[in-house]
């Protein structure tokens, strides 16, 4: 073993460049990784576990304007396949984003190429275009201070199509902030916000800025309350859902809608085609001490008695999650979007026949793409004239009365809930719609 491998902050940033990697070469969701127990990132220590992560995700969330400044000191393009792009742009992250010292960032990046057969011929490049990125910075800091470079370009251009320039712009500034903790809790949202230090949403949701293991809070483990953004509590919240009414969540894992539609006591069937993900449902609801009947099943070709209410949180391309997820931007492309927003035009003419006449159907998205939000709605709309919106209104969503569009449909946008602290602002970008059934 090379004894700079040793260095204090080598674990950690190896681990980091290792993520990157996944995501960028391989399509491994971050998520995914994070959660591997076989993963370098599973073998560090706390501390080193969170410089890791925040090494990762501020790569991820300003990847394109890092690549960016790369290239401007390359004289070709990096070889895709080693490891050597992502010590760069971990390197960058950390000399532009990140209060590390140069030496750290970049002795340790140096170190890394040296570990890494294929980028050892590479060392000297590495160091040398990292030293220039720190001897640049104050003008690269303007530079990469253009948020339209944030995401890659057909997302971008995407954006400013259905949101003008402006919008594109409010919404990747929403992304360039770590998100901050938001809980769902069976009751008491102020009292347990004053146990946190957080604050109650208008909405409901507790929302603090995240410190540690989740699993190591007050609560968790006696079921109190369970991880989900403000916005992602919000369409479960449309169905105003009560003892007696039964209720289908048709595409339900891991579950946290289905914990709300529970926690209110209605009789809830979730439906998921993963079975996999519908044992993590059953897990988490056990936590909980919440019940709800599963389904391992397509949803869009379920036979079962009609029901009063029907959930459809459709599987999407999730561009509304990147604040919190930033491989999103990058393991998508557009062709997804295409096949996803077929799926869900079947997932709706599914949950349209096993709802009952009077029932309520909403459907919801964390997607920012209107294919996959407003205009799934205007078409199922025209495929069924019994169906009509049963608008939102203000009163509903306080404090967030403006995410309400003039048909009634909530659009909620990463710009919202702004905050004059960062970590306390902003949420998921979601789309739910309210529809009866005459
Ligand atoms: C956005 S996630 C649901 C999140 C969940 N509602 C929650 O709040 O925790 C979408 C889910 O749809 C499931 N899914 C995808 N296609 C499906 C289908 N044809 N029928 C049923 N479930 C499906 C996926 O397995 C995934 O768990």
């Amino acid at each position: 073993m090379n004894e700079n491998m040793n260095a204090p902050g080598f674990a950690a940033r190896r681990a980091a460049t290792q993520l990157v990697h996944g995501v960028l070469q391989r399509g491994r969701p971050l998520d995914e990784a994070l959660d591997d127990p076989k993963s370098p990132f599973a073998a560090l220590d706390q501390r080193d576990r969170a410089l890791a992560r925040a090494i990762a995700g501020t790569t991820l969330r300003r990847l394109g304007n890092l690549r960016a400044v790369v290239a401007r000191y390359l004289r070709k393009p990096l070889d895709p396949r080693g490891s050597l792009e992502s010590i760069l742009l971990t390197g960058a992250a950390q000399l532009l984003l990140m209060d590390v010292p140069d030496h750290a960032a970049v002795g340790v990046a140096v170190d890394q190429a040296n570990a890494d057969r294929q980028a050892r011929p590479f060392a000297g490049l590495v160091n040398a275009v990292l030293r220039n990125i720190a001897r640049e910075r104050e003008e690269l800091s303007t530079f990469i201070a253009d948020t339209s470079r944030d995401v890659p370009e057909w997302l971008q251009a995407r954006r400013v199509k259905a949101w003008g320039a402006e919008g594109a712009k409010a919404i990747a500034e929403g992304e360039r902030n770590e998100p901050p903790l938001d809980i769902t809790v069976k009751t008491d949202p102020a009292g347990w916000a004053e146990k946190f230090g957080g604050r109650a949403l208008p909405t409901g949701t507790v929302r603090l800025v995240p410190h540690g293991p989740v699993m190591e809070l007050p609560g968790f483990s006696d079921g109190e309350w369970w991880v989900q953004d403000a916005a992602a509590a919000l369409p479960a919240q449309l169905l105003h859902a009560k003892p007696g009414m039964r209720i289908a969540d048709l595409c339900a894992a891991p579950g946290g809608k289905t914990a709300q539609l529970a926690a209110a006591g209605a009789d809830v069937t979730a439906v998921d085609r993963s079975a996999p993900r519908l044992r993590r449902l059953t897990e988490n609801l056990k936590r909980l001490g919440l019940e709800a009947q599963t389904i391992a099943a397509d949803a869009a070709a379920l036979h079962t008695a009609p029901f009063d209410a029907i959930l459809l949180d459709a599987p999407c391309s999730a561009t509304g999650t990147i604040r919190r997820h930033p491989d999103v931007a990058w393991l998508k492309s557009e062709k997804d979007i295409a096949s996803l927003a077929d799926l869900q035009t079947r997932l709706l003419d599914g949950a349209v026949r096993l709802l009952k006449p009077g029932g309520i159907l909403v459907y919801s998205t964390c997607s920012l793409e209107p294919e996959e939000g407003e205009n799934q709605i205007e078409a199922l709309l025209t495929r069924n004239p019994d169906l009509e919106r049963d608008a939102v209104r203000p009163e509903e969503v306080p404090g967030l009365e403006s995410a309400i569009n003039d048909k009634g449909e909530l659009r909620t946008l990463p710009s919202h809930l702004p905050n004059p602290e960062p970590r306390l602002a902003g949420l998921d970008g979601f789309f739910a719609a309210r529809l009866v059934r005459r």
